[in-house]
């Protein structure tokens, strides 16, 4: 029987600023994301009877409709009146609930796959139309690469790639809720702006240095100051020598960007200790 292999990478948020609270609970952002090498992995099979089946060896998550993946197979087979059953296995590398989008792109991967296993010929613009249904990161996930989103995330413009680089992820121990952190940001009173436009001009021209002096996410002025553990985190990156960090998302994984090999090491055993 045929099988479909689709692979769910994580995402950074290199930059992460907030407009404005909209009317319908969401915020208006500019984000500028990129997909990192980490990432999950989908196979999706053909099953004999009319039934979504996930599996998983990862215990952590749910493998019931309160998965993302299996959310989004849910989803296609309705909308578009699929009679075929599907068996999808999820080979889970991502951390949970880490700002690295593990779940949306696991669903933006179930998506791409059952498109093609199902033969529906759907663009990935249908698609991206689709997962925005399912979170505000499954359409930047389904397109992947590099992408300037706006709205509350599903207005995409491609990018070209960033400078190469070394990126290390940091995640501590803590759960929190993503919606719970907009919901904690003043978002008509925030300390600063990162700029968009330096960044986009940083990637335009492949600088690795003036990328890092753009980083810059709002999160932060929630997360940091509820987690100081992810301060601390940041703090230690920078003094390992990595050459731009910041949190992911609402956090609480923080990134280090490093263009020389030698340094990664050193930076990645010092968290280790730390
Ligand atoms: C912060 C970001 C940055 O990439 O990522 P993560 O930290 O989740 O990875 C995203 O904006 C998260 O996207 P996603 O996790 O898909 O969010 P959703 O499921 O759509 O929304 C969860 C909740 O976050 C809040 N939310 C989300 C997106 C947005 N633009 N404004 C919001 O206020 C809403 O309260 C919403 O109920
Ligand atoms: N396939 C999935 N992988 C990870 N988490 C999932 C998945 N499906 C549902 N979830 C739930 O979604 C929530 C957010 O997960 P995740 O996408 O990893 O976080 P984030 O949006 O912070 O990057 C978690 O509470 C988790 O239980």
């Amino acid at each position: 029987m045929q099988k479909i292999y689709e692979k769910a990478p994580a995402k950074i948020n290199l930059l992460l600023d907030v407009l404005r609270k909209r009317d319908d609970g969401f915020h208006e952002v500019e984000m500028i994301m990129t997909m990192v090498d980490l990432a999950d992995r989908l196979e999706m099979e053909e099953l004999p009877r009319d039934q979504i089946v996930l599996t998983s060896e990862a215990g952590f998550i749910p493998l019931d409709e309160k998965n993302l993946a299996f959310q989004a197979a849910r989803l296609i087979k309705d909308r578009y009146d699929v009679r075929r059953g599907v068996y999808i296995h999820l080979d889970k590398n991502i951390p949970v609930a880490a700002g690295l989008a593990g779940g949306s792109s696991d669903a933006a991967a179930a998506l791409r796959g059952l498109n093609r296993l199902w033969e529906l010929q759907l663009t990935l613009g249908e698609l991206e139309i689709l997962g925005a249904e399912l979170g505000s990161d499954v359409p930047f996930c389904i397109r992947g690469g590099t992408a300037l989103a706006r709205g509350r995330g599903e207005k995409l413009v491609s990018l070209d790639p960033p400078p190469q680089c070394w990126v290390i992820l940091a995640k501590p121990p803590i759960n929190l809720s993503t919606a719970d952190i907009y919901g904690k940001l003043r978002a008509h009173d925030l300390p600063y702006h990162p700029s968009a436009p330096d960044m986009l001009d940083a990637i335009r021209r492949q600088s690795f240095t003036d990328m890092c002096a753009a980083l810059g996410n709002v999160l932060e002025t929630v997360t940091l100051d509820r987690y100081p553990e992810v301060r601390q985190i940041k703090e230690c990156m920078v003094k390992l020598g990595a050459d731009g960090v910041l949190m992911s998302g609402s956090g609480p994984t923080v990134f280090g960007l490093v263009s020389k090999e030698a340094k990664v090491a050193r930076i990645y055993n010092g968290l280790r200790g730390f």
